[in-house]
Parts: structure tokens; sequence; C-alpha cells
């Protein structure tokens, strides 16, 4: 039992981002272990923390008395040792704090929110009190920290005029009264009260006659219901209802429905089944025949929800032999990834759910991670029909509390496999076997705030502390997974999965050039070979995909006579045409205007607003094909909680003939019905000013064209492009994966792009562009420094086994948000260097020797947004 805990806090600042000692109360001592949550004095606030060390002495060079750990906020410490560790490594892997990795962790509702409140004090001033009010010093900080907590004064100096005195009141009697009936008043409540005692409250504040206290309050409880328990002694209870008299006919049936009950109902449930009232149920607990208390309700996102269930299904030879290998690996239990090359429908989710079930039959536990929340419905619902209640679900559509309580499921052991989305990887499982990544290759495993990780290179160093096996799944694996897994490759960490498991045969694709149809007089968004399937599809009854590209897609405002396009006044950038409300809206700021009706610069009614594709796509249709049932599926209609499960239900049951839409389409789906997948524009994605804009768009076409004749009926997929002879358009018409990698990796390797280097972005921002200017160069000298000391700094293109090349410091491509200026410096690098090292190193260096420059810093490891 350690009576010292090394303590992370949550302040995001790189200058505070260490452990602070505290001592732990000897009442603590039993309970407090790594992981706790707790809430400790810091810089005269009380703030929430991580315990991610201990030790039975203060550190040698701390002060001689530690403060003590002020609140436990949780019985069951909500992280475990590992992810503690976990945190560690990605703040130095990903040049973040560690208290922002640890944040990363845990579900939204336990970020605490520090409370302060006031109580009468001992009216003598505490020595205490007076150093923590005043000095920026901490105690169990050795340095003195800038502290942007220290608010209380000023919180209170609102009614204060400047240079004038305060008057002389004294604290309005009813606080006083109202302070010793309750004891503690909330802060803000009490501001609101009584907003004219300011002066008062904060001389008796500085006096000691009134105590601010601060505590963490959790932004979501747990839910608490009333529940009825059945009856302890049965034989009372049913000697009871005998004994009761036949006027008590309410009580009877009340009695009777829970002498049945085989466990605990809320009484809510209760009263709803027997249609009884509440005093009923009353005059039952009264008399001691059930108990009616408070207990703790989870929220199921799932309730009452029936999942057929599965069986598994007998293994096609090819993947048999990828099981056997995955399932080695985690009968070994030591470290292992594997990629699993599986063309689209080759039966790559069955190899998952057999793996994971012999992982669970180990007494190890199993995370699946999916790209987004529109692949979910068909995955939870694929999961919980095999493994039932095991399985616990997280991702954003699920309110603050159903996740809350998903993830308390996974850590007391009442989960087993949980499947979600990127941040699903921190499940906190103690006896972890397997980690699933589904379609590895998507963009949305890389969170884009700080943290910025990336949840397959997470999933491989959690893997790692647990003995567990990584399989990544794609049938587009990313070239940086698919150089990695040919290059380790010697023991076989490529799996390959080459034929459908029901078809057998991908579906044959057509592309047809827009320019031609054009040049033949047809101005339709439909090119004739897309129509004439469409038709066919109709009649023969069987469904259509269609997906609108729209990655890049303009909804921008542009006049046509003088080339105005509305931009942010506070970001480089156009703004977005929204349709629906026509306003126009910044995404990087969320400022938002109208649309103008004729153009601000040359009073034109040119103007035009091009809006959501797929709606017009939509009227085409109707138009085209007189009563075609279609779903569409944009950010526009799926903005309700269960709005993709709710189309996707519909579609499957083959109640629309087309389901259209954008990404979201794409990916993942498996309905027998769809022998036609048409994509309306490959080309929008091609033209982006990202290196990976040919490897997005031959992944998403390929992924799209997976959706056809996926069992028993033949399918076909039409692609409509202005650029029919681009790589990316012709490998995805011929299914070829090896071919388009080939060229590809030719490409990078000239550009010097990964997987042939890494990249680091550091973007700096400040409102003056002569400080941002000066702070970047700081950077970018500090940073040549220490590459030149480490002996690392030579051009990629040279022989030297270790490369780092420093490109800027220049303006970023948007050069300004939120009215901040913004600057770059591009790292790439190429063999051992430590990279991230030597940037956070770079970093510290530059705002140790400005301390106030104001310039921030945004690290991002292997970007995956250029812009
Ligand atoms: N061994 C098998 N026997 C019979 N049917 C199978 C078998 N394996 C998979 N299937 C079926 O084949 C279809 C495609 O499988 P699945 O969806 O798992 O493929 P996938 O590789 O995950 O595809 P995608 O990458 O396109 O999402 C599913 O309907 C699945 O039920
Ligand atoms: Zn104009
Ligand atoms: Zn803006």
């Amino acid at each position: 039992m350690s009576r010292v805990a090394g303590v992370i806090v949550d302040v995001p600042s790189r200058s505070t981002d260490r452990p602070f000692s505290y001592a732990v109360p000897a009442d603590m001592r039993a309970w407090i272990e790594l992981g706790s949550r707790v809430g400790v004095p810091f810089a005269g606030r009380t703030l929430q923390g991580f315990v991610v060390s201990l030790a039975d002495e203060p550190p040698a060079e701390g002060p001689a008395k530690l403060k003590p750990i002020a609140e436990l906020l949780d019985p069951l410490p909500p992280l475990l040792p590992d992810l503690v560790e976990l945190a560690r490594w990605i703040s130095v892997k990903y040049c973040c704090t560690w208290t922002a990795a640890l944040q990363a962790m845990v579900p939204s509702a336990i970020k605490g929110k520090a409370e302060r409140h006031l109580r009468l004090g001992e009216a003598e001033l505490p020595d205490e009190a007076a150093a923590e009010s005043g000095a920026s010093r901490t105690d169990a900080g050795q340095v003195d920290v800038e502290n942007p907590y220290m608010a209380s004064a000023a919180f209170w100096a609102m009614p204060e005029e400047d240079g004038q005195e305060l008057p002389d009141e004294t604290l309005p009697q009813e606080l006083v009264r109202e302070l010793r009936r309750q004891g503690s008043l909330k802060l803000e409540a009490v501001r609101e009260r009584w907003p004219e005692a300011g002066g008062a409250i904060k001389r008796a504040l500085a006096q000691g006659v009134l105590i601010e206290e601060t505590s963490i309050r959790d932004r979501i409880g747990v839910r608490m219901q009333l529940t009825v328990y059945p009856p302890l002694d049965r034989e009372a209870a049913q000697a009871a209802l005998e004994a009761l008299p036949g006027t008590a006919k309410r009580q009877k049936e009340l009695l009777q429905y829970v002498l049945e009950l085989e466990g605990p109902v809320t009484l809510q449930a209760m009263l709803a089944d027997t249609g009884a009232n509440a005093s009923s149920a009353k005059a039952l607990a009264e008399k001691g025949y059930i108990l009616i208390e408070e207990a703790e309700q989870q929220r199921d996102p799932y309730a009452g929800r029936e999942f057929r269930r599965s069986a598994p299904l007998p293994l096609t030879d090819a993947q048999r032999e990828v099981f056997v290998r995955i399932r080695d690996a985690v009968e070994r239990a030591a470290p292992a990834t594997f990629l699993l090359h599986g063309v689209t429908g080759s039966g790559k989710t069955e190899v998952y759910m057999q793996s994971i079930q012999r992982a669970l039959e180990l007494g190890r536990e199993a995370i699946v991670l999916v790209p987004e929340i529109s692949l979910t419905p068909q995955m939870v619902e694929r999961f919980k029909g095999r493994f039932g209640d095991e399985v616990a679900v997280l991702h954003s559509r699920l309110s603050s509390g159903e996740r809350y309580d998903e993830w308390r499921r996974i850590r007391r052991g009442g989960a087993k496999v949980a499947i979600g989305a990127r941040s699903a990887v921190f499940a906190p499982f103690a006896r972890l076997g397997l980690i699933v990544i589904d379609e590895e290759h998507e963009s949305s495993y890389k969170q884009e705030e700080t943290p910025k990780y990336h949840a397959r290179d997470v999933a491989v160093q959690r893997a790692r502390q647990h003995g567990a096996v990584v399989v990544l799944g794609s049938a587009t694996p990313s070239l940086e997974t698919y150089a990695a897994a040919a290059r380790d490759g010697a023991g076989g960490a490529l799996l390959r999965l080459s034929e459908r498991a029901v078809a057998s045969v991908l579906p044959p694709v057509t592309v047809t050039d827009m320019r031609e149809e054009l040049r033949s007089g047809n101005r339709s968004m439909f090119s004739r070979a897309l129509h004439e399937a469409l038709q066919a599809r109709l009649e023969r009854g069987e469904q259509s995909v269609l997906l609108l590209n729209r990655r890049g897609y303009s909804t921008f405002v542009i006049c046509r006579s003088c080339g105005y396009t509305a931009l942010c006044p506070h970001c480089d950038i156009s703004l977005t045409y929204h349709q629906k409300t026509r306003a126009m809206r910044c995404h990087y700021c969320g400022h938002a205007e109208l649309a103008p009706r004729a153009c601000p610069s040359c009073e034109s009614e040119q103007i035009r607003y091009f809006g959501a594709g797929t709606q017009k796509v939509e009227e085409e249709l109707a138009k085209l094909f007189p009563g075609i049932r279609v779903i569409r599926m944009d950010v526009d209609t799926t903005t309700e909680k269960n709005a993709h499960e709710k189309w996707l239900k519909l579609f499957g049951e083959r109640k629309a003939d087309v389901l259209l839409g954008t990404q979201m389409v794409a990916k993942g789906l498996d309905f027998p019905y769809v022998t036609l997948v048409g994509v309306i524009a490959a080309d929008t994605s091609l033209n982006l000013p990202d290196f990976r804009a040919g490897e997005r768009t031959f992944q998403l076409l390929t992924q799209v064209a997976g959706r056809a004749g996926r069992h028993h009926l033949p399918g076909e997929v039409i692609i409509q492009t202005y650029n029919p002879e681009h790589d990316a358009i012709i490998a995805s018409q011929k299914h070829d994966y090896e071919g388009f990698v080939a060229e590809e990796m030719k490409h990078r390797r000239m550009m010097g792009y990964p997987p042939f280097c890494r990249l680091i972005l550091v973007t700096m921002s400040h409102e003056q562009l002569a400080s941002l200017s000066a702070t970047s160069d700081r950077f970018a000298r500090r940073l040549i420094e220490l590459a030149g000391q480490r002996g690392v700094l030579q051009p990629l293109h040279g022989s030297g086994a270790r490369a780092l090349e420093l490109l800027g410091p220049v303006a970023s491509p948007i050069s300004r948000i939120k009215d901040r200026y913004r600057f770059q410096c591009m790292i790439k690098y190429r063999g051992a260097v430590p990279a991230a090292e030597l940037v956070s190193e770079a970093i510290r260096q530059t705002e140790a020797e400005a301390p106030r420059s104001g310039v921030l810093f945004s690290v991002d490891v292997d970007p995956h947004m250029i812009l």
C-alpha cells in the first residue's frame, strides 16, 4: 500500500506535463491503483488527474511535505496499468502531452469538471490558504508553473470598479443562513443570487470566514432508478399473499408478480407490467415483502433488440488456411501482426469471428475496429448475432451515457468483445487476445485532433503489451501497411483471400468516358450504359447501389461573371454552401452567413451554388425512371441517431430499388440482391492536392465495386469518369491491386513520399505574422541543430541509411484559421531517426527561449491531411 502517488494533472500544457507527487491519505491506500482517477490540489484549485506511479517514499528532490490527494473519484480505476503505459508511449510517438493521451482513453462522461463551492470557514486565516491563493508555486510541483486556472480572484473582482475602494459591506445574512443549513453552495449559484455581494464575499474569503472548495464532478453520472428486488424470504411472502384480504386485489396481484420474478426489475417496468400504481407497491414495501431501492441502471443502446443467432459457417479452404494461421498465433499468445488482404466478399468477417471465438475460449478478449458509423449497423448485427451480450458497442452516435455504460460493462468484465470506431482501441480489457481492424486503409483511423494517433499503430503497440494478435483486414490495404507486411513478411505476415466466399468471381467493371457521352449528345448525368443497366435492374426486381464521389466536390459559391467565390472572413478558405438552410458555413471556425442573391463583387445575378449533389441525382432518377424507389444516404439524411440503421434495414428488406449516397454506401455492405453498382463521377477525388489522392480513389472504387454480386446473382459495375486513362481507374477496372501498388510505389519513390519516408507536419499559429515568423524560424534552427548533432541531417535522396530533411517554414496551404496565421514545417525522414523526439525537444527549446510568445504548436506525426 503505497504512500505516494505520481499524478498526471489535467492541464493541457507541455510545461506541466509530468507526474506531480501527492501523499496518499491512509483511508485511500487500499483503493488507489495505477490508473485511478483522483482530484488533487494544483495551483490553488482542485483538478482531475490520473495516478501514473506509486511509491512508498516521496521523491528525494521534492518538498518534504506533500499535499494529499483530495478525492478518489471512482472505486474501480477507469484505466489499467497497461493503458497508463500506452498513453506515455502515445505522448512520445505523437509529440503530445501525456494528459491528452490519457484523456483520449476514457469516455467523455468522466472527463470530470471542477465545480466550485463556498462554505463557512473558521474565521482564522489558515497559513496554507494564504500560500495557495497568492503564489503560483505548488507544493507538489518543484518549479513555478504558469497557472491558467488561477481564476478565483478575478472571478470575484467583477463588481469592483478600477481603483475604487470596495464598499465596506457585510455578508448577506441570508447567504450565511443558507450556508449553515446546506453546508456548502455552488459558487455559480451564489454569484447569481447575490451579485452585489461580490466585494463582501471576496473579503470574507481573504479572511477565511468563507472557504472556497473545488471538487470534480462527472459530466454524466451513473443512472439510478428505483428498482424492485424479489422477496428474499419467498415463503413468508407466499404466506403473506395468502393472508391478504380479498379486497386487497391490487396488492395480491403485485405480490404474485414479484414472487415470479427471477431478478430485480425497475419499479417503472413492474408498474407497467401489472398496471398497478405506485402506492400499492409502496404499501408492499412498507410491510417488508419486497425491497425497493435506488440501483444503478445500465443504459443499453441495443435494449429490446433481437439479433438473429448465427453459428460459425464451415470455412472454405482458403478461409481455413488463413484462420489456422491467426488461431495458432492467438494460442501462442505472443505479439503478432497479420495483414489479411482479401478481395471484397471473400469472407474476412467470418475469419475474424472464428478467430475471436478462439480467443474467447482461451479466456481472452477482443477488440474489433470498424472505420465509421455507417459501417457499424451490419457489423454490430453480425457480431451480436454470433456473440450476443458479450459484445459491447462503442461509437459516436451513442449518447454519452450509453457510451459510458457500455464502456463500464467492458471494464467490469461484463463484455468480452468491443466493437467500435477508432477510440475503441482503448477498450479497458485486461486480457486482450486479439485486435481486428477492418478496412485498415480507412483514413478515419487517424485522429485529426490531438492526440493525433493512428489506431493501427496504437493497436500494434497495445498487442505488444498483451501478447495479443493484430489482424489488419482490407481488400485494398494502405501502401504503408502493404509495404511493411511485404518487408517483415519472411514469416508470412501477409495472408491472402483471393476469391469470393460465395460468388467466387468479382463483378466485371465497365468504364464509361463521360467526354464521349457529351460528344455524342448525352447531356444527362447518366451514361447510356448506366441508364440501361438501371432499367434492367428495375425490370428484374434487383437492386442497385449508386455512389456519388463527393470528396472534393464543390459546394462553394461562385460568380460566373467575375469568378468571385465566398471566403471566410477569419480563415483563408472558401465557405461551404448548405442547400437546406441556404447558409454558407466555414468548416474550420463555424462562421456562417446567408448566401447572397447577387454577386457582392460585381452585382451580377449569375451567382451559382453548387449544392449537395446527391439530391440532384435523386431528382434526375425520379425523372428518368418514374416510380423508382430511392434511398438517399448522405450527411443530410443521416443526422438522426439511428438513421443509417433504418435506411440499411429498409434496403435489406428490398423496400427500395436504389441506394444512392456518398462514401458511406461504398463499404462493408453485404446485400444479396445488389447486382449493379454505378459510380456517378469517379474523378472528383483524383485532383485533390494530396499525394494519397490516387490511392484513395482506387480504394473507394474497389470498395464500392465490391458491393455487387456478392452472393448467387451475378453482379456488374459501371464507373463513369472524365479520366479513363488514369492509373487508379484502370486498376480498379481490372481489380488489379498489385498492379496499382506497383505503379503508385514508383511514383512515391520518385516524389519522396511515404512509404519511402515518413512525415511529421509541425504547424505554428499566431495572430501576428511577425511573431509567428520569428518563432517558426527559431524552431527550424533548433531542429536543424539537434538533427545535426545526431548526424541525421542529410538529403533523403542521399545514400545514408538515416536521413532527415526539413521543408519550411512556409505559410500553410490554409494560411489563416480563426484569425490566426499559420506556418508549417514538413519534416521528412527515413531510417532509424528519432524524429518525434527531436521535434518535441526543438519545441521545448523554442518555447523556453520565448515562453510568452503566444505561438501555438501543433504536431501531426504521419499526417493524413496535408492541407
Ligand atoms: N465459409 C462461408 N460459407 C458460406 N458463406 C460465407 C462463408 N464465408 C463468408 N460467407 C458469406 O459471404 C459473404 C461475404 O463475406 P464477408 O462480408 O465476410 O466478406 P468480406 O471479406 O468481409 O467483404 P468486404 O471486404 O467486401 O466487406 C457474406 O454474406 C458471408 O456471410
Ligand atoms: Zn461577380
Ligand atoms: Zn472560418
